[in-house]
């Protein structure tokens, strides 16, 4: 069977700095991928480069059938495939709601609105109606008519999932997307990422919390510095030597410990 997302390759370099190697990953549709790395190993820039945001220096990947890599990152959105962004950063004059509808795709130009044609309107009722939902999935109902600079760093997380959602995507990538996160809305996020699976998404995440990671994850991709070095589920991560060296191999505390 054909994987949903065919990564093959892939190679990127900034300067002398070999981020990348010869990436192969392949995930099919429902899977939820934790993708791991001790710090730069290089899993932003791999979603970077997934979602056209960083242009690869070689290497193919396919979605759904489709090459993307050379698409830029507005039309890897429009084939289904949407992203959050570790620290996201807010509008300070724009409310929540009016961010999630900013992040809707179907417009109808400049004209259109400044005219308020029907077709304007009727796309604009849409993306309220939508945003007012999707607002409500990710519990920030209460929140909607504040200026989305005022939400806190869970908060402004779960705007972020809402903005990607917009779009509409079969497949969300999040990068780190509790980090930081208090208990309680770490909790939300769980959940409202459990949800959206059960609905058909496939979701891949950047993560290093291990206690996530099991409680979320079908199956983990582990990079070290550049390179695939394990495919297996969560419960596997611990007694993988590869994924033990890399951790081992790197400065600061690895998340393999919080699984003890
Ligand atoms: N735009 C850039 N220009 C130059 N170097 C970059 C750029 N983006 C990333 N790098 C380098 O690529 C390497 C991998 O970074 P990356 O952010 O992909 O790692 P990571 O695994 O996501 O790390 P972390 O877990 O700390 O977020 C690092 O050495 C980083 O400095």
């Amino acid at each position: 069977m054909n994987a949903f997302l065919d990564i093959r390759q892939i190679a990127k370099a900034f300067g002398g700095n070999q981020v990348l190697e010869a990436v192969d990953v392949q995930i099919t549709r429902g899977e939820i991928v934790g993708l791991l790395g001790p710090n730069g190993s290089g899993k932003s820039t791999l979603l970077n480069v997934i979602t056209g945001f960083t242009p690869a220096d070689a290497g193919t990947v396919f979605f759904d059938g489709q090459r993307i890599d050379r698409l830029a990152a507005h039309r890897i959105v429009q084939t289904g495939m949407a992203r959050t962004f570790q620290l996201p950063s807010m509008p300070t004059r724009m409310s929540v709601m009016e961010v999630a509808m900013a992040a809707a795709t179907a417009h109808h130009g400049v004209f259109g609105t400044l005219l308020g044609t029907a077709a304007a309107r009727t796309t604009e009722r849409a993306a309220r109606d939508k945003a007012a939902h999707l607002l409500n999935e990710l519990l920030l109902t209460p929140v909607r008519d504040l200026p989305a600079s005022a939400l806190s760093g869970g908060q402004k997380k779960l705007l972020g999932i809402v903005c990607a959602l917009m779009a509409e995507p079969r497949m969300l990538l999040l990068d780190e997307p509790t980090a930081g996160v208090h208990p309680n809305l770490r909790r939300d996020i769980v959940a409202a990422l459990q949800r959206l699976n059960a609905q058909g998404m496939t979701l891949v995440i950047v993560e290093h919390d291990m206690h996530f990671i099991r409680e979320v994850c079908t199956r983990c991709v582990v990079l070290d510095r550049g390179h695939i070095v394990a495919s297996c589920r969560p419960d596997q991560l611990a007694s993988n030597e590869r994924v033990l060296q890399a951790y081992l191999g790197s400065a600061g505390a690895h998340p393999l410990e919080a699984s003890a």
